[in-house]
């Protein structure tokens, strides 16, 4: 590599770069490299009738020449023509920028097809998560990142420093092989939230059908009162809690299944199974969801007192005792039961907001690991326990009648209560001081089975 390498030394600023293909993204790239400092050539297919850039155009054959960094924001299904260049190209750092509109549209990646058609250059890729928009807006936040990845470490350090200057962070993915993970970045709609938003409509859906029927539609039936309007804010206050507070212990069940079942293994060198390991990577994108559904539930419980239905319900019933000549008793449990419920949902709700303050990129960056895990796990767990004693307080009463009930009749927060009760209960359990001691063994590597095969094969 030596010689080849030799031809990629460190650039000055004043150094011109060259851009293939003067269309959105070719624009919007050589504006950015010539506000950042850089001398820009264009190589075009028609250099006389392009429309205005920034700075020169030529062919691409002399435009090659001026540089040794070029940008090729061109489709790929014209690299073809790359190979006549091939004598200008050799030993170039080639820059590929190239998405394609579908996953899996090419047999190889883009990058690795374009090193192929030209294996004397050095290819980088680089840039193609950015949108041309976004690179003449200058960065923001939202894209300051980009990926890059090339077989040639030099190659990708002059790309990385243009990066650099253009206030882009940059990430190193490994060799050219990693393209093709790259090119499906930009084709990800939300990848890790899917799951999260699937279980969140599937549960909305369920516990909506399930209280439509028990509270509207049974209540209609037998008792022959038209509650419709019922759905809008009544029905929408129950879901929203129900889901919010299964999906916060969905949150923490894959923990505590990882642990039993390292606890049954005996050992942590063996890998969790597939579907436990995407759970475990979902767990922020589900927090959030939960906690959208928590800030409605708190924002619908906020609108009850100037609701009509209820209103009309407190005004009747203090004009029906009045012409009775009656009052009503105060009971001092009553009052401690919906005050202990209602501040249980306060302390829990704001604990909630902190679990996800601190889930954001920006603020769990200022943490170190142990003060992040404290949060996320000691303060997320008595959250749960907060949320889910909100629950019971609620129906305190209710469970002293539990026998009463059908299993189609029951209220829907009991249903609710039943995955946080179980994961709250396998916490505990792993609390146990001889479970725990056990686990941290485990955790630590200090237990394992070496004459496991594939604890084996992990130890070398
Ligand atoms: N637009 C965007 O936001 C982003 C685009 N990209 C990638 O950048 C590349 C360019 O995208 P974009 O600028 O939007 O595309 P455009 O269609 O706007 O521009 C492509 C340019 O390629 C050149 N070109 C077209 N046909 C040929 C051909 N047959 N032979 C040689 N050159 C040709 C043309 O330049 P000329 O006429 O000067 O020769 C043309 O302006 C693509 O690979 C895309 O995937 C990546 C990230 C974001
Ligand atoms: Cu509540």
């Amino acid at each position: 590599m030596g010689a080849k390498e030799g031809a990629v030394s460190p650039h000055s600023r004043e150094e011109s770069l060259c851009i293939f293909g003067t269309g959105d993204l070719g624009r919007s790239l050589g504006h950015r490299l010539f506000q950042s400092g850089y001398r820009v050539v264009y190589g075009s297919r028609r250099p006389d009738s392009c429309g205005p850039v920034p700075q020169g155009v030529l062919n691409h054959a002399e435009a090659a020449q001026s540089s040794r960094i070029i940008f090729l924001c061109i489709n790929r299904e014209h690299y073809s023509f790359l190979q006549a260049l091939a004598p200008q190209l050799n030993g170039k750092v080639l820059v590929d920028v190239s998405n394609n509109p579908e996953k899996d549209m090419f047999p190889e990646a883009n990058a690795v097809y374009l090193q192929r058609l030209l294996p004397e250059a050095y290819v980088v890729k680089a840039l193609n998560t950015l949108s041309a928009w976004g690179l003449q807006n200058g960065p923001s936040d939202a894209n300051r990142q980009t990926f890059i990845c090339g077989d040639s470490a030099e190659a990708k350090q002059a790309v990385s420093e243009v990066c650099t200057r253009l206030g882009l962070l940059v990430l190193d993915r490994g060799g050219v092989g990693a393209s093709r993970e790259l090119e499906d970045f930009p084709l990800q709609l939300f990848p890790m939230w899917k799951l999260p938003m699937r279980i969140a409509v599937g549960l909305s859906g369920a516990f909506f059908f399930y209280l439509l029927i028990r509270d509207v539609i049974y209540t209609y039936v037998y008792e022959g009162k038209d509650v419709s309007f019922r759905i809008l804010v009544s029905l929408a206050n129950k879901v929203f809690p129900i889901v919010s507070l299964i999906m916060l212990a969905l949150c923490y069940l894959p923990g505590v299944m990882a642990a039993l079942l390292q606890l049954h293994r005996g050992t942590k060198y063996r890998r969790f199974p597939d579907w436990l390991d995407r759970w475990m990577l979902c767990r922020k994108q589900m927090g959030l969801v939960a906690l959208a559904l928590a800030s409605l539930h708190v924002l619908y419980t906020l609108i009850i007192p100037i609701r009509y239905y209820v209103r009309y319900r407190i005004g009747a019933g203090i004009i029906s005792q009045a012409l009775k000549n009656q009052t009503t008793e105060f009971f001092n449990i009553l009052a401690w039961r919906t005050d202990s419920y209602y501040s249980m949902g306060v302390l829990g709700f704001a604990l909630f907001i902190l679990l996800g303050i601190t889930s954001l990129p920006s603020v769990s960056n200022a943490l170190s690991w142990r003060e992040f895990s404290f949060i996320q796990s000691k303060l997320g767990y008595v959250t749960l326990f907060l949320c889910t004693l909100h629950g019971y307080l609620y129906g305190w009463d209710k469970f002293l009648h539990l026998y009463s009930y059908k299993w189609y009749t029951l209220p829907g927060y009991m249903l609710s209560l039943v995955v946080p009760t179980v994961v709250l209960g396998l916490k505990l359990l792993l609390l146990l001081p001889c479970v725990d001691r056990r686990l941290t063994r485990i955790r630590r590597g200090w237990e394992h089975t070496p004459q496991d095969p594939s604890v084996q094969k992990l130890l070398i």
